[in-house]
């Protein structure tokens, strides 16, 4: 099955992308009824459904801070989530957004380093065919961000189980940005389950779409007055998506079907209803 974001609809282009809850073969990862969100702040992803393969493409897509990275992240095993289970078959690989440029190694020895970690051979040929085209031996540091992200890529695709890649397109020229597309459907043939964001709408061959946050449109949006004392706990009602607070005044969207529960919360708690509109 596709996955969901804050309780919105996804959408799933058909494709290799993975197996659905009770499909056949076995998942690189899959997410179950995944929630996160940062501190106290509005839940970023609620109710998350996802499987990605092995040997299956998935393609994250969704506007600006519906919570793509976060969803890469749990799934890569960098965040916990706060509700539902995530269960991940083999090992990692993992391109951050940014990717840290000061590390000490030089780019060489950086690779040679984590192949000897995970326990494969190290595959130079990963950064020549992306046309690396810095100083193999110099430091990370000194890098071009495009020579950089090279080698970050490379890192990531030594892994056997799951690829994570968040923007991997980012800061590539329109060859290497090919040749990476490439790489990533050899690394499917090999029976690696590949997750990635990409804003740039690149075609990939076999690739299954997830849309984060499309269905944001359908909440029920409520506000209440004097509700500044007892906004915890209408934040946390079951339903509730988002939370904010302005003084007294909150701001609250909330799942269809659960408003009339939220409401019925909301004045037994004291609150006055200023509006509701979906
Ligand atoms: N470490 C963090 N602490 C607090 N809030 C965070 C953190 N990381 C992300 N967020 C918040 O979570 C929400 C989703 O962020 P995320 O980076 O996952 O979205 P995104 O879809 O990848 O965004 P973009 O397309 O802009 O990269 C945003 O509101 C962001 O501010």
């Amino acid at each position: 099955m596709s996955g969901w974001g804050r309780g919105s609809v996804g959408r799933d282009s058909g494709g290799r992308g993975g197996a659905g809850p009770g499909g056949a073969g076995a998942g690189a990862v899959r997410l179950d009824g995944v929630g996160k969100r940062y501190g106290r702040g509005p839940w970023v992803l609620r109710g998350v459904d996802l499987d990605v393969a092995a040997g299956g493409l998935v393609v994250v897509a969704g506007g600006n801070g519906v919570g793509k990275s976060t969803l890469l992240r749990v799934a890569a095993g960098l965040v916990r989530p706060d509700e539902g289970r995530v269960a991940r078959v083999g090992d990692v690989g993992y391109l951050p957004e940014r990717f840290p440029p000061d590390v000490r190694f030089s780019a060489r020895n950086y690779l040679r380093h984590l192949a000897a970690v995970r326990g494969v051979p190290g595959r130079w040929e990963l950064v020549e065919a992306l046309g690396f085209a810095g100083d193999p031996d110099g430091p990370m540091s000194a890098l071009s961000k495009g020579n950089a992200q090279k080698v970050a890529l490379a890192q990531a695709l030594h892994a056997r189980g799951l690829v994570v890649l968040d923007e991997p397109w980012s800061g590539l020229d329109a060859r290497a940005g090919a040749a990476l597309a490439g790489l990533v459907e050899a690394a499917c043939a090999d029976g690696v389950g590949v997750l990635v964001t990409d804003h740039t709408g690149r075609e990939l061959a076999g690739a299954r779409q997830v849309v984060l946050g499309g269905g944001r449109d359908r909440v029920v949006v409520v506000e209440l007055d004097r509700a500044g004392a007892v906004f915890e706990q209408v934040e946390a009602a079951d339903g509730v998506l988002v939370a904010e607070r302005g003084g007294d005044a909150v701001r609250l969207e909330v799942e269809p079907g659960r408003s009339d529960e939220v409401l019925a919360l909301a004045l037994r708690l004291g609150c006055s209803v200023r509006g509701v509109r979906s």
